[in-house]
């Protein structure tokens, strides 16, 4: 059987203890391959690695030279794209069409991005007035800020994992990456790619294991680390958060979100339909971006509920390699529990399931993954837990609204703030809308449309910081600034 080993300081290496976990495809309950589990040496060991990394040729090597290799590395992805898409179909279960066209196209894209972008943003300057009269000269310059610390999770792990060591390694950091458990494979591939690409050893390691007691808490307890970027739960962030208030280490997170989508009674219900069906059940829900609340102006609601139910039941579900599927398995049976105790609840709270709910009938060979059916429902009340929580699944409940202020306010009513998308042709009403969402992120008439180069990040309980861009740089390099007295 495949083993998966950590990759520090440029050699994959397993664990002193010996302790292997079992990396699960999720649309068959299979064992895919044994992964080696990192006990606190690992950890440092790997600290270590990126400490030194940054002090050595990293550290002193021009953005010329920094930037081209990570463009080797984006092209190192893109040669072996089949390896990698075969490697996150087998850890997710996701559909190849939608591998191919987002998480792996976007891992090299990751790179590309924040190499351009080091090479052309310049830093500040101020000159200033001094009492004698000549004057001072203020300007800013940027350093990396040392070793960071990577955690991400299991839903778009190429994708999510690069959008951070890209711009930190752009940016002249070193990493220690934590990659889910649930999904440890292109994390550790891309290892190889890294070390064909020219990149100095200690600059990308990779530990393996869980989060607590386990390798994510010793990357977060770990006194030699000077900052984290996670992505996650928001439970989780909390967790860390705390973690790297020891020693005052900087956080940036990407948090849990409750996004609603708000349909207007004069969107183009073509496009609604079909952004909403994408936002709901894209990646069987796991998507954080994901609409679980739908919004609905009262004169449409009947029909929008009728074409979004039949669209979910035109969901093809089926395991990567059958190209007619378009809906894949959740990522593990535990979250199919936690998924399905919210269907149940819904059913308790008196909803209406308008399509799914449960189960689905799958062939023999299927029946041990982690199957759901993408569900519908109306007629909960607004307190429900199954409006107000996360749930992470191919689910949505959609609501009845009459008025644009009653739709804002229910967009707004839940401590989280991650995405938003509004439906209508009124551009006055779009903007205006928008503009008083409560969230980081607001869609007119689309969904995931995503520009490498906007702020990216969550407002209220949603998260910290933004990455993307320029902001990118606000979090991965320290500024400095330098006061000349003439
Ligand atoms: N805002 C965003 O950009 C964004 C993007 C994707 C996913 N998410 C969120 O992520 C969640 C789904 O992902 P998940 O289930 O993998 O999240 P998770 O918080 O359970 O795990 C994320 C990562 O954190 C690690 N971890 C868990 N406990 C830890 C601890 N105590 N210390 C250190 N590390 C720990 C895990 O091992 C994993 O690598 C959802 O809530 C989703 O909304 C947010
Ligand atoms: O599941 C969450 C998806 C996040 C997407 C991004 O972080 C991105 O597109 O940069």
């Amino acid at each position: 059987m495949k083993e998966i080993k950590h990759y520090i300081n440029g050699a994959y290496v397993g664990s002193a203890s010996g302790r292997l976990f079992d990396n699960i495809n999720p649309a068959n309950g299979r064992v895919l391959s044994k992964v080696h589990e990192a006990g606190r040496e690992e950890v440092d060991a790997a600290v270590r690695a990126a400490r030194a990394a940054l002090k050595g040729p990293w550290g002193r090597m021009s953005v010329e030279e920094r930037t081209a290799i990570l463009h080797r590395v984006a092209d190192g992805i893109t040669a072996r794209f089949d390896e990698f898409l075969e490697a996150e179909c087998l850890d997710t279960g996701k559909p190849r069409s939608l591998a191919s066209h987002i998480d792996i196209p976007r891992g090299a894209a990751n790179f590309k991005v924040f190499a351009d972008l080091v090479k052309n943003v310049a830093a500040e300057a101020f000159e200033m007035a001094t009492p004698d009269g000549a004057g001072a000269l203020n300007y800013a310059v940027r350093r990396p800020k040392g070793v960071i610390g990577v955690i991400s999770p299991w839903n778009l792990p190429l994708l999510l994992m690069t959008w951070k060591v890209g711009p930190a390694l752009a940016c002249g950091n070193t990493v220690v990456v934590k990659p889910s458990e649930e999904t440890p494979t292109t994390t550790a591939l891309l290892g190889e790619v890294m070390q064909q690409a020219g990149v100095p050893d200690g600059v990308y390691n990779v530990v393996h294991g869980f989060g607590g007691n386990s390798a994510g808490a010793f990357l977060t307890e770990h006194p030699d680390v000077d900052a984290y970027t996670f992505t996650g739960e928001t439970g989780t962030g909390e967790t860390i958060m705390k973690a790297a208030a020891n020693g005052v280490r900087q956080v940036s997170l990407e948090l849990g979100g409750k996004n609603a989508g708000i349909v207007f009674a004069d969107c183009d219900m073509d496009k609604a339909i079909e952004g909403t069906l994408r936002s709901a059940f894209a990646n069987c829900g796991q998507v954080c971006l994901g609409t679980e609340r739908v919004y609905v102006q009262r004169p449409i609601f009947d029909e929008f509920v009728a074409r979004l139910k039949a669209g979910a039941e035109q969901l093809v579900l089926g395991p990567p390699d059958d190209a007619t599927s378009n809906f894949g398995p959740l990522i593990s049976l535990k979250h199919r529990e936690k998924v399905l105790s919210y269907y149940q609840k819904a059913v308790e709270d008196g909803a209406t399931v308008i399509t799914g709910g449960g189960v689905p009938d799958m062939p023999a060979e299927l029946a041990h993954g982690a199957w759901v059916q993408p569900t519908i429902w109306t007629g909960l009340k607004d307190d429900s837990a199954v409006v107000t929580e996360e749930i992470f699944g191919p689910c949505c409940h959609v609501r009845p609204f009459d008025s644009e202020e009653e739709a804002v306010a229910l967009a707004n009513s839940l401590p989280y703030g991650l995405a938003s998308a509004i439906w209508t042709e009124n551009v006055t009403r779009a903007h205006r809308v928008a503009g008083q969402l409560e969230a980081g992120i607001v869609w007119v008439n689309s969904w995931f449309l995503r520009d490498l180069r906007t702020a990216f990040g969550g407002s209220k309980q949603s998260g910290i910081g933004r990455e993307g861009g320029v902001h990118s740089l606000e979090f991965y390099t320290e500024m400095k600034n330098i006061c000349v007295k003439l």
